[in-house]
């Protein structure tokens, strides 16, 4: 079955450093490699995506290391109630473990066929 997707949120974001930027005050410098690692700027992409997820939604849950920063924060927000009535559909088994273990509730697209938003990473 093919689900409906409101919105997927595609997690390469190639100027991650003006994510939060005050535009009152001047750009800071894009940080150097050695500053930002790769899967530092994975996590900065992932809980940035996270920031779009509000309550009682379906989720499609994606595989691989950016996914997993988003199923790991989905987990925490959750935890402290900040995020409730969360559904989650995995797109592996890879993923269907990681979200169990972050406490995601999950189920799939027989129960949930509309999905609100999809997280993956950045070659989806
Ligand atoms: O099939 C590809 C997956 O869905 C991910 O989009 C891909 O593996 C990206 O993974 P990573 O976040 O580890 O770069």
């Amino acid at each position: 079955m093919r689900a409906a997707c409101s919105r997927t949120i595609d997690m390469a974001i190639p100027f991650p450093h003006l994510l939060h930027h005050d535009r009152s005050q001047p750009a800071a410098p894009p940080p150097t490699c050695a500053a930002r690692s790769q899967d530092e700027l994975k996590r900065v992409a992932a809980h940035r995506a996270v920031e779009l997820v509000q309550s009682g939604m379906v989720l499609g849950l994606g595989t691989g290391s950016t996914a997993a920063h988003a199923l790991d924060r989905i987990g925490d927000l959750l935890r402290c109630g900040a995020l409730r009535d969360i559904v989650g559909i995995p797109t592996s088994e890879w993923a269907a473990a990681r979200a169990a273990a972050a406490g995601i509730p999950l189920s799939d697209l027989n129960a949930h066929p509309v999905v609100d938003l999809s997280i993956d990473g950045p070659t989806r």
